[in-house]
């Protein structure tokens, strides 16, 4: 049992996800203070405590204050940082100057920078290297934890000190963390399972059935293992709840953004006029070329998540990445 208590929670990015873990967090009696990019954002959740941006309909805690001010943060036992991949690099670069030594940090986005190719993680130890990085990831719609309907996720951090204090922190009646030291591992999962999603997303919109849904989610699934047995990640963490748990979630609900992305993409509308006309982030469209090169660089072969990465930028169509996918040579299982 760990001698730390976190009672002041920041949280960095007023998004579905940001404003779920709030939520969460304020049911489970933290103090909850959450940072939004956008001033009315903050605004609507402090006057009207609903955030109308991104979680419309849920009515917040009035426990949790909103602010656009990222000082606030310094303050706080621990912060969890919430913003779309793409945008993390810049968020914790106005944070870093203001940032306490020792203070954790845990990420909860799902993502590879494309400019860099790195995790969350990586950026992290980068951008803001004394803070102590952990990795919050796992089956999880913002709509439903925001509402209080139960699920399970991974809380990895290699400081078990640490770790342990923040799930104790983050555990909620209905919010279950399970902590782990594999922090690499609980990203993998994130990053991978949002390009897999938006292939099973076109597999089910081209109307290729299910059998085609349930083969690209296993084949899938040997993708993410071999990515991580390469980038020498635990196997247990990838068959755990942010590998396989959040894989089977986001590639069967057209809840998801990007399963729901691919399935227009498959009903024959282009990647760059869903991405345009949404306000929310779809994640496995930045991600899908970063996963592309960093697993060349590892010489990881991913035909699945290759063939997404040449259909977004142009190289293939839906139908010659089905054609090209159904004729590689047979193989051997594993
Ligand atoms: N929504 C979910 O159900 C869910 C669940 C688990 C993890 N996640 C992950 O959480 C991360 C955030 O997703 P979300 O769903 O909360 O976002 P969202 O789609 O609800 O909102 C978009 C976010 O982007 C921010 N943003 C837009 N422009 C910005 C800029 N220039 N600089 C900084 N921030 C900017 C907005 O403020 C907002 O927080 C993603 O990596 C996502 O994969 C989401
Ligand atoms: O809506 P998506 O596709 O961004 O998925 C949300 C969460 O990551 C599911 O765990």
């Amino acid at each position: 049992m760990s001698t730390l208590h976190y009672q002041n929670i920041g949280v960095i990015g007023a998004g579905a996800w940001g404003t779920a873990l709030a939520q969460s967090l304020a049911s489970a009696g933290r103090d909850v203070t959450l940072w939004a990019f956008e001033a009315d954002c903050a605004e609507a959740i402090n006057s009207a405590h609903e955030n109308t941006l991104f979680l419309p309909g849920v009515s917040l805690s009035p426990k949790i204050t909103a602010v656009n001010d990222l000082s606030v943060m310094a303050k706080c036992d621990a912060v969890l940082a919430v913003t779309p991949a793409q945008f993390m690099r810049k968020s914790l670069a106005a944070y870093a100057p203001l940032a306490p030594e020792g203070q954790p940090i845990v990420l909860c986005s799902k993502g590879i920078e494309i400019s860099t190719r790195m995790f969350m993680s990586d950026v992290l130890s980068e951008v803001v290297p004394r803070a102590v990085p952990a990795v919050l990831s796992g089956p999880s719609f913002a709509i439903d934890v925001a509402k209080g309907l139960p699920t399970a996720v991974t809380l990895a951090c290699e400081d078990v000190d640490v770790g342990e204090a923040l799930m104790q922190a983050i555990a909620a009646p209905t919010f279950r963390p399970y902590l782990s030291t594999d922090v690499l591992g609980a990203e993998i999962g994130g990053a991978v399972k949002n390009v897999l999603a938006i292939v099973c997303g076109i597999v089910l919109g081209k109307e290729l059935g299910r059998s085609a849904h349930a083969a690209i989610i296993a084949r899938g699934f040997a993708e993410m293992t071999r990515l991580g047995t390469a980038l020498g990640c635990a196997p247990e963490t990838l068959t755990g709840l942010s590998g396989l748990g959040d894989l089977v979630l986001t590639c069967s609900s057209e809840q998801s953004r990007n399963m729901s992305c691919g399935l227009a993409m498959g009903r024959g509308q282009s990647a760059q006029d869903i991405v345009n006309s949404r306000t929310a982030v779809t994640e496995g469209v930045a991600t899908a070329p970063a996963l592309k090169a960093l697993a060349q660089q590892h010489s990881v072969d991913m035909p699945i998540c290759f063939a997404l990465a040449d259909i977004l930028d142009g190289q293939i169509t839906v139908d010659q990445a089905i054609t090209a996918l159904l004729s590689r040579d047979p193989k051997r299982e594993h």
